[in-house]
């Protein structure tokens, strides 16, 4: 079904199609932009609400500044679906986020409109005020370097480090703050609540607003006036808010509030903006789903709803007709709130991830025991140890992806000091249409690398229970890192009794015909190994499969028993082949001198573009067929005395 768009929006194939348009035919172009964006959305499915906060916005910004001379950079990058529409993309809609399609977030290799890849938050302050410097030492003065960030992605430190180093280097950069207190989940902390304060403080918008005129006229006269006039604001601004601005203290001219709604009012103001040097930040306040009633009602439910009937507002089930598996992340919280009520040291953190983790529902049972600590996966971490230093066990619920933002805190203030924290890495493997800034194929070779960690993987929800639950006794303090899938389990009934696993210990899924090949899976990648070994079976090849369960410490005397019993092995995992699971496999053999042919399926050393997961697991020759096919291969080669690991 093909999308069409109003008059207007079907004129524009790039910005300077828009620039051809009368300022007072933007308020019309933003109705259709909105409006292509819900039909799109509802039937493409993606993200909803934050393209909708920031229609006039992207309309005034791509009318007003000179793109792609002038660099914009979209944070996160979730927001961006307008900008994409007005740079030339919008017959290719269709394919956002879909295999070989469109990617759903800004891409420099997709546009030349695109200036900096995101999909990660609260990058582009810094990726801004690097453009601004280059473009200042290659003389390229007339260039204008626009950073558009929200309030949510204005949490996260890197932000502020940014903002720390713009003030002083004093380059020309403006920050659009795009401000409507949500992040996924209602954003939190300290700056929210200062950012209302501004929003809100009747006295500071009026004397503002005087000011702003003032302002528009002294900086047509050069910079001194407008240094008279910056005392004179700051000074203003500091007595009535009774604080300095924040913004202003980092050495950024700060403007606004301002409606970010208000498309002309944006031009007025950008325009003005423009001449006016050094670093600015202009403060705009919006709705998150503007325009479209149930997504400004419901704000968190539709920052990404799926596909959805436009005129109901019905959001469409996957499988209405019979009962879905959970979703892993569903058996995450609630287990761990089953787990907290047995055991009071028990606490939850998740950096901004309320909902998409299901954290949500330990912070709803337990408020005082669970916490948002808004988009800072560096902070989650470092927060969790000083939890565990007081004899509390946090577990610190971080995405695959944004937990490698958290890095070296997991070694410095955990592992080197043995803590009990217990990561949940979710989102760990493909992760989906949301493509590589989102793809969680490091963790298992991040993890296992460190000193003093435990390294699981469930197979199923009975598993990832079972781990949790194995992650807080005793016997087993330390750090944990247990990693489990985007979207639903196998397991419709789930709500199995805990179980103690011993640490290190694999399980056998099927044992083989003696002299054939083995595999070897972690995760739930093992499922599909378990398909792989029917197909197999049914062709009279009796392979082996073993569910490894741990990455650190590997089951040895399983992988003894298994070197000896079989004349090859294939290790799967839904991870980077590079130092994963597979890696760990043949350290062992070798070091133990076990010398049998191994093939390794994984994630390969390249980029791996967006898709479903089972076409990116197919592509990646991991899905069902790809193990089958790589133990037919390997069973032919061994029979064919092929004696060298082979690698694929
Ligand atoms: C490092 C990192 N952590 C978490 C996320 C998940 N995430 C995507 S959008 C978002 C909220 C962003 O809020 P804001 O910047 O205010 O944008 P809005 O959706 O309100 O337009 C979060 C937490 C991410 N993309 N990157
Ligand atoms: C843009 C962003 O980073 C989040 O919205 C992310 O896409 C959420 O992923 P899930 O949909 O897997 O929770
Ligand atoms: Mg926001």
């Amino acid at each position: 079904m093909i999308v069409e768009p109003g008059p207007l929006l079907a004129a524009i194939d790039s910005p300077a199609d828009l620039k051809k348009l009368a300022p007072e035919q933007l308020v019309q172009l933003s109705t259709e932009l909105r409006d292509f964006i819900i039909d799109s959305v509802s039937i493409y499915g993606g993200h909803f609400g934050a393209s909708l906060g920031v229609v006039e916005l992207t309309v005034a910004l791509h009318y007003v500044f000179n793109t792609p001379h002038d660099q914009l950079i979209w944070d996160v990058g979730h927001q961006a679906y307008g900008h994409k529409i007005l740079t030339g993309r919008r017959e290719k809609f269709p394919t956002n986020r879909r295999y070989k399609g469109m990617s759903g977030f800004p891409k420099r290799s997709e546009s030349e409109y695109d200036a900096f890849g995101v999909g990660h938050s609260s990058t582009s302050i810094g990726a801004a005020l690097g453009m601004a410097v280059a473009s200042d030492y290659k003389g390229e003065f007339d260039r204008q370097h626009i950073a558009v960030i929200g309030d949510g992605a204005m949490t996260a430190g890197m932000s502020f480090e940014a903002l720390n180093q713009a003030g002083v280097l004093n380059n020309n950069m403006i920050v659009v703050l795009n401000d409507n207190c949500m992040s996924i989940d209602p954003n939190v902390g300290a700056l929210k609540e200062y950012l209302t304060d501004i929003t809100t403080s009747r006295t500071y918008n009026k004397v503002r607003d005087e000011l702003w005129n003032v302002l528009g006229k002294l900086s047509k006269f050069g910079p001194n006036p407008q240094q008279i006039a910056r005392k004179v604001e700051a000074a203003m601004k500091a007595t009535l808010l009774k604080q300095s601005n924040l913004f202003e203290a980092l050495k950024f001219r700060y403007f606004g509030p301002v409606d970010g709604h208000d498309v002309q009012h944006l031009v007025t103001i950008l325009n003005d903006l423009k001449s006016i040097p050094g670093p600015k930040l202009l403060h705009c306040v919006t709705v998150k789903g503007k325009g479209y009633a149930l997504a400004e009602k419901d704000q968190t439910l539709w920052h990404a709803p799926g596909l959805f009937d436009k005129i109901t507002g019905e959001i469409y089930k996957k499988t209405p007709d019979k009962p879905q598996p959970p979703k892993y992340q569903d058996v995450f919280g609630h287990t761990l709130v089953e787990l907290a009520e047995a055991n009071d040291k028990i606490m939850g953190v998740t950096p901004a991830m309320p909902s998409g983790s299901s954290l949500n529902i330990m912070m709803a049972a337990m408020p005082t025991r669970a916490f948002d600590v808004g988009i800072a996966e560096q902070h989650a971490v470092t927060f969790s140890a000083g939890l565990a230093t007081q004899g509390l066990i946090p577990f610190c619920n971080i995405y695959s992806s944004f937990m490698q933002r958290g890095y070296d805190q997991v070694v410095h203030d955990v592992a080197l000091q043995n803590l009990h924290v217990v990561f949940c890495l979710d989102r760990a493997g493909f992760a989906g249409a949301d493509g590589p800034t989102h793809h969680g194929c490091y963790d298992l070779a991040y993890m296992r690398c460190i000193p003093n960690i435990v390294v699981s993987a469930p197979m199923n929800e009975q598993e990832l229970r079972n781990l949790m639950y194995t992650a807080t006794l005793p016997e087993n303090a330390g750090p944990h890192s247990i990693r489990y899938p985007r979207g639903e389990g196998v397991m419709p009934e789930w709500r199995t009794p805990l179980q103690r696993v011993a640490i290190g210990t694999g399980r056998v899924v099927r044992e083989g015909e003696e002299g054939g090949v083995a595999i070897l899976s972690i995760g739930h990648i093992g499922n599909y190994a378990v398909k792989a070994t029917e197909t197999l079976a049914a062709e009279s090849i009796d392979a082996g499969h073993y569910d490894m369960r741990f990455c650190k410490p590997l089951d040895e005397e399983m992988l003894r028993d298994v070197a000896r019993r079989y004349r090859a092995i294939v290790t799967v995992e839904d991870g980077c082949l590079p130092g994963g699971f597979g890696s760990a496999v043949l350290e062992f053999l070798t070091d133990h001198g076990f010398h049998l042919p191994v093939v390794r399926l994984g994630i390969p050393d390249r980029v791996v573009e967006h898709g479903t997961q089972d076409e990116l697991y197919k592509e990646c020759g991991f899905d069902a067929a790809g193990i089958a096919q790589a133990v037919r291969e390997l069973g032919t080669k061994v029979a064919a005395g092929a004696r060298a690991t082979v690698l694929r």
